[in-house]
């Protein structure tokens, strides 16, 4: 299921990504639960796409995050079943506020960029744990941001925990594949963070979009020469993940 709510604007490319990597995905929209039409049990993968639900008030994804929190139950019971949850950009921002990725604990926070800025270009990002999706390999991936609220912060002992735990999924590096401050690093993230797992790994979530550049020529530069673009790539694996 590809999940709505007002304001998301991203659903169309998630749903068309999902759809082309195999997925038959479906959309869902936020009342479409609350009035019981649809449920989270009834489907095998979530995807929060990105955009500026609920107009970004309060904080980027925490009016999302509340619209959702009455179905924790069902989300949690979805997350122990093995099933993805997927959250691009806002999406990740929805699940940072639900606390997803530390079991319900909201140990990071994704605040404003160090540019004080919304950051809208193609970055590089690079696998970094080996719990899943490893069939990206090493190399780095070009790929899209556009936010205002994406540096990931946390303290110390969270950032050790993330680390030892293998959580740290992507992080950005230059067009080398090395680690690079800004503007490689477009937020100032903690450790370049671009992305970041649950423990078991089938809670996902990334700031850049893979599903705005499913095709290379949606890419820049040369990389619009590759075979595929990132986006296919991603989902193909994704969907053989499942
Ligand atoms: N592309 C997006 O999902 C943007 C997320 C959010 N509205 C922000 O600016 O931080």
């Amino acid at each position: 299921m590809v999940l709505r709510m007002e304001g998301t604007n991203n659903e169309e490319e998630a749903f068309l990504s999902l759809k082309r990597a195999g997925f038959e995905p479906e959309y869902v929209h936020i009342n479409d639960l609350a009035r019981k039409r649809k449920f989270i049990d009834d489907y095998n993968l979530m995807f929060i796409p990105g955009g500026f639900s609920a107009g970004d008030y309060i904080r980027a994804g925490a009016i999302f995050a509340a619209r959702l929190r009455p179905f924790l139950s069902d989300i949690n019971k979805f997350i122990d079943s093995g099933r993805f949850i997927i959250g691009v950009c806002n999406g990740f921002q929805v699940l940072t506020e639900l606390g997803l990725f530390f079991n319900g604990d909201r140990k990071i926070a994704l605040t404003v960029n160090e540019s004080n800025r919304f950051e809208c270009r193609f970055t590089y990002i690079r696998l970094s744990t080996k719990k899943v999706l490893s069939d990206l390999g090493n190399r780095p991936f070009q790929v899209p941001v556009a936010h205002l609220e994406g540096r990931v912060y946390c303290d110390n002992k969270t950032l050790d925990e993330l680390i030892e735990n293998d959580q740290i999924i992507f992080r950005y590096v230059d067009n080398n594949g090395n680690y690079s401050g800004y503007p490689w690093n477009p937020n100032g993230s903690i450790m370049n963070i671009a992305g970041i797992t649950n423990d078991s790994g089938n809670v996902i979530g990334m700031m850049p979009h893979p599903e705005r550049v499913y095709y290379p020529y949606q890419m820049s530069g040369n990389e619009r020469n590759s075979d595929k673009g990132t986006g296919e790539i991603f989902f193909r694996i994704l969907y053989n993940s499942t």
